[in-house]
């Protein structure tokens, strides 16, 4: 059997002050550096010994990844950070104080923008630069559906951890609440409705044990 752990980052400075972040580079707050020690413990029970880290270019899931290594003693495994598993992008609404957006266009398009897997937010009129994308030629989205966001994240997916785990190799992804709802709706092939149904908490490492074929044989919420 091997073993996929995937964890949202802890607590950012962002989700403190319900703002919407997408590819904002926000810090953790001291609540999320401590939720990191927690998963980071809560891993370490489950003894799992990891071949490679995967995790976004963005701060917040970067410094939870490391916290989590440190907890377990693992270091020392090699990592990726890849945009591909930056949170979705939320276009215009980046920055906004989601009470303030709530109110503004009413519970039921917001809801919709947060969490429909087709709608796409209202878009920035030009892509924000950023040199860590340019390097890499990588042109800054306007927006993203979750759709978008898991059209993006599965060439990584098929890459980078589907062959790794084929391999037999335990996989640690530390990453974002849109791009781990992509992540699970595929690999517990969640339909584009009941999609909207689900929340990933911060900091609460989930554990698949997948047969041979990467088909689910178990499934682990790790929580205090
Ligand atoms: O980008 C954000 O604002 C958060 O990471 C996720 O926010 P949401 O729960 O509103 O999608």
């Amino acid at each position: 059997m091997v073993e996929l752990v995937i964890l949202r980052h802890g607590e950012s400075q962002a989700n403190r002050d319900g703002i919407f972040t997408g590819w904002s580079d926000v810090s953790l707050t001291e609540k999320g550096i401590a939720q990191a020690h927690e998963a980071g413990r809560l891993i370490a029970s489950t003894g799992l010994q990891f071949e490679h880290c995967h995790t976004s270019m963005l701060k917040r899931a970067i410094a939870t990844a490391h916290i989590v290594l440190d907890e377990i003693n693992q270091l020392y495994i090699p990592e990726t950070k890849s945009w591909r598993l930056n949170e979705r992008h939320y276009g215009a609404l980046r920055g906004k104080k989601k009470a303030a957006v709530k109110a503004e266009v009413g519970e039921q398009q917001f809801k919709r923008w947060r969490r429909s897997y087709k709608v796409v937010p209202p878009l920035l009129t030009v892509p924000d630069y950023d040199a860590r994308y340019a390097a890499l030629g990588v042109t800054e989205p306007v927006g993203e559906s979750l759709q978008m966001a898991y059209d993006r994240l599965m060439p990584y997916w098929q890459d980078q951890i589907a062959p790794r785990l084929l391999s037999g190799h335990n996989q640690l992804v530390v990453a974002h609440g849109s791009t781990l709802r992509a992540l699970i709706k595929y690999i517990e092939r969640i339909d584009d409705v009941a999609i909207d149904q689900l929340e990933v908490p911060n900091g609460e490492p989930i554990v698949y044990q997948f047969d041979t074929k990467l088909h689910v044989v178990d499934k682990q919420v790790l929580n205090q």
